[in-house]
């Protein structure tokens, strides 16, 4: 049954049960309309409480029914209409969740309570779309315009605390949400329901509403770039004020067909599934993530306390598992303990403003200087600089002093996992756990499987993600992974479209208008270009170790462009020093500015090497640096390192900046078309054939002569997962 009802006294409590979230599918939406005929019918009923089952009120539309003709069976606005218009009052219980059309659901209702641990939200905006069953009508007139748009157009999650504040819920209660609605139900019979109705308020304000949404607008532009939904979700809004209530509601509805029809939903719809679907990893022996356990992680320990073990000592805090911070020195120490404490303050008043007592909630960090003391913890995470023989050698002692059955993991962005665990006494038990910058805040973990990683520590890990709240990838080991794996072939272009004419705020316009965070340049600022030039010089690539005689922008036969190292022997590193591809206010400054000088630079360079300007517009721009991007995601399908596309995409959509309303790179090179991505390459490939990346891959060209199937086919021509080292 899609939904059931019970009478308590003389309160009926309707439950929607559809697990695992209670959607509102058509079958529930069908059960709503039917339990709350029966029930207004019924005079045995004077009130009725709407519940969910398994502890959660709804996560909203059935977001697999979008584009299919279940929708349209029985409007959830209609449901609500009936609802409202109920001469009985009605009380939602909110426990656990109340999403999208769950709480617009809910706002239909005459009160709300909701259990202190729940969230409610109009998310949809995420998913490409926008509240569409009343939402952007019904939530302007209870809390007011500027709040309800910062719900909407963000849609973020909202702590019940937190809406009891904003005047979503009436009654927000620590025991039994249902049994408290239940008794609210029965206090309010016989009382009169008009001021309950949210269609029928009016909208009261003292702004002038067409200036504050107008200027609502140019900020949301400028922060959602090139994203349909948060434009739509105000117009809407703004519809509320102009418009009578059944009037906005059309609005509401016209705006959803309109985004539907731009692609960018279905683009975020497989995104979102694609990050579920993330989590049922698979393994080269045939092994899934429902056939092994994980181990549970009791206690855990961070090596180095740089921003990145600093970002993971907070993960793993808020996750309520206690850690040992480790530092080198007590200077180092005593700098992090600092950095963490202050971090941990943040979160423990956000947590007291939730109406939670942090002690609860935040694990305790012990500091210390001595490797003895993690003997007993479960699980440690190292995260020093990327040097591989100073890993080894933490791997080498941790390998001395854990217990045995403690799993061993490292944060490396891209070394080899295998040659990591080879120094321990339990190379099954290694695994590397790559997090992105600052680690507390960003939602990727890609976890690297290495030869003898075994299937319980996979598990382990992928389960320790979850726990963390990060989005969790499982991907094999290659020099660096997926994800940064796929940038070389994407920066070299940037690269190589300066040395053609461009600048670096020509090139980043460009990435930052197709929907990217932050162009290339921008990003090598932020991320510090020193960090690549060691990099490069290791390999022999620049410095001393560069062959005498070699070309300035050859290396080993191939197109090489010399500009980042040039740019670090001046001394620019980006931020950290103030100057790098861009001119900053200060070292450490974050407003980057074109810089004269970078333009002299770049001028003087082509004119040494005597290069022909042939400056490339917004469109070749985008093309050449995505197509390069994609291609070499098609090249680690090929190896086995990511098992589908779906991984890659999540991947780029959760670490890189990518702009999720394209899919990810390969939704976007399938949005496009194969057989084009793979003309467009193959012609660059031959007139410059010095450039080996942009070589289609054979899984592209594989694809794009069969015309490129949908993506959820591709897995069929994908490669075994396996170790490519
Ligand atoms: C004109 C046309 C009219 C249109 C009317 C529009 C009405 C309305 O405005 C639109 C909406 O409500 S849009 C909706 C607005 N709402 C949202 O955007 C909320 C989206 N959902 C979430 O944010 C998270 O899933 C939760 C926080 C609910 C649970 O997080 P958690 O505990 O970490 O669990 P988890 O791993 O995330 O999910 C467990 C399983 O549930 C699945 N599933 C989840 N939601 C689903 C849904 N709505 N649907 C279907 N399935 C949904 C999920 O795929 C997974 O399936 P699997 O097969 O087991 O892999």
């Amino acid at each position: 049954m899609a939904a059931t009802r019970r009478l308590v006294n003389t309160v009926a409590v309707i439950t929607i049960n559809h697990p695992p979230v209670n959607a509102l599918s058509s079958s529930v939406r069908h059960a709503l309309v039917e339990e709350f005929g029966k029930a207004s019918k019924d005079p045995t009923v004077e009130a009725i409480v709407l519940n969910g089952s398994n502890g959660k009120f709804s996560a909203g539309a059935d977001i697999r029914e979008f584009g299919t003709s279940a929708i349209k069976t029985v409007s959830l606005e209609d449901i609500n209409g009936t609802i409202e218009a109920s001469q009985k009052p009605v009380v939602a219980a909110i426990e656990g969740i109340a999403l999208g059309g769950g709480l617009e659901l809910a706002l239909a209702c005459h009160y709300r309570v909701a259990d202190i641990q729940s969230r409610v939200g109009l998310p949809e905006v995420l998913i490409g779309i926008l509240p569409a069953a009343g939402g952007t009508q019904r939530l302007p007139r209870l809390i007011g315009i500027p709040a309800a748009l910062d719900v909407i157009v963000r849609g973020r999650h909202i702590p019940a605390t937190e809406a009891l504040n904003l005047g979503i819920v009436d009654e927000v209660v620590q025991g039994s949400a249902v049994d408290a609605a239940i008794q609210l139900a029965q206090k309010v019979i016989g009382l009169p329901l008009n001021k309950r109705r949210l269609s029928t308020l009016r909208i009261s304000s003292n702004l002038n509403m067409e200036d504050f949404l107008d200027t609502t607008v140019e900020k949301t532009k400028k922060q959602f770039r090139g994203a349909q939904a948060p434009m739509a979700c105000i117009e809407a809004v703004r519809a509320s004020v102009l418009l009578p209530y059944h009037r906005g509601v059309e609005k509401e509805r016209q705006l959803f067909l309109s985004l539907w029809a731009t692609g960018q939903p279905q683009a975020q719809q497989y995104a979102f599934f694609s990050e579920r679907e993330a989590a049922k990893w698979s393994h080269p022996s045939g092994a899934r993530w429902y056939s092994e356990e994980p181990k549970l992680v009791r206690t855990a320990a961070v090596i180095g306390l740089g921003t990145m073990g600093r970002g993971i000592v907070i993960s793993l805090s808020k996750a309520n598992i206690p850690v040992i911070a480790i530092e080198q020195d007590a200077y180092q120490l005593e700098m992090g303990k600092k950095a963490v404490n202050s971090l941990l303050e943040r979160e423990a008043e956000k947590l007291k403003q939730q109406g939670f007592s942090p002690g609860s909630k935040l694990a305790s960090v012990h500091f210390t200087l001595a490797f003895g003391e993690l003997q007993d913890v479960d699980l440690v995470i190292e995260a020093v600089y990327e040097n591989m023989e100073l890993k080894k050698e933490i791997f080498r002692k941790l390998s001395s002093v854990c217990k045995s059955n403690a799993f061993l993991c490292t944060n490396t962005s891209g070394l080899n996992i295998d040659e990591i665990a080879s120094v321990t006494d339990r190379p099954n038990q290694v695994i590397g756990t790559h997090f992105f910058s600052p680690a507390n805040i960003m939602k990727l973990l890609e976890v690297v499987r290495g030869q003898q990683t075994s299937l319980t520590t996979i598990a382990t890990a992928m389960n320790l993600g979850k726990i963390l709240g990060k989005v969790t990838v499982l991907v094999g080991n290659c020099p660096l992974f997926v994800g940064n794996r796929m940038l070389g072939p994407y920066l070299e272009q940037a690269s190589y479209l300066l040395e053609e004419g461009c600048y670096p705020e020509t090139v980043d316009r460009a990435m930052e208008e197709f929907g990217f965070a932050m162009g290339p340049f921008r990003m090598m600022d932020l991320a510090g270009l020193d960090v690549g030039w060691r990099s490069r010089t290791e390999k022999g690539l620049t410095g001393a170790n560069v062959p005498q005689g070699t070309p300035a922008r050859k290396r080993l036969g191939n197109r090489y462009s010399p500009l980042a190292d040039l740019l670090c022997e001046s001394g620019r590193f980006g931020q950290k020093t103030g100057k790098g591809w861009y001119q900053y206010e200060k070292p450490g400054g974050r407003t980057a500015r074109p810089d004269p000088w970078v333009k002299d630079f770049l001028q003087k360079y082509r004119k040494t090497h005597q290069i022909k300007q042939q400056p490339s517009n917004q469109e070749q721009i985008v093309e050449r640096c995505v197509y390069a991007l994609a291609n070499e995601g098609f090249r680690i399908l090929e190896d086995g390192i990511a098992s589908c596309p779906e991984d890659i995409d999540v991947i780029y959509n959760n670490g890189y900046g990518w702009p999720k309303y394209r899919g990810g790179p390969m939704y976007y090179a399938s949005f496009v078309g194969l057989p084009k991505v793979f003309n467009t390459l193959e012609k660059y490939y031959k007139a410059n054939a010095d450039v080996p990346s942009m070589k289609p891959a054979f899984l592209l060209k594989k694809l794009a002569a069969v015309g490129g199937p949908p993506i959820k086919e591709w897995r069929l021509q994908v490669g075994k997962p396996v170790n490519k080292l």
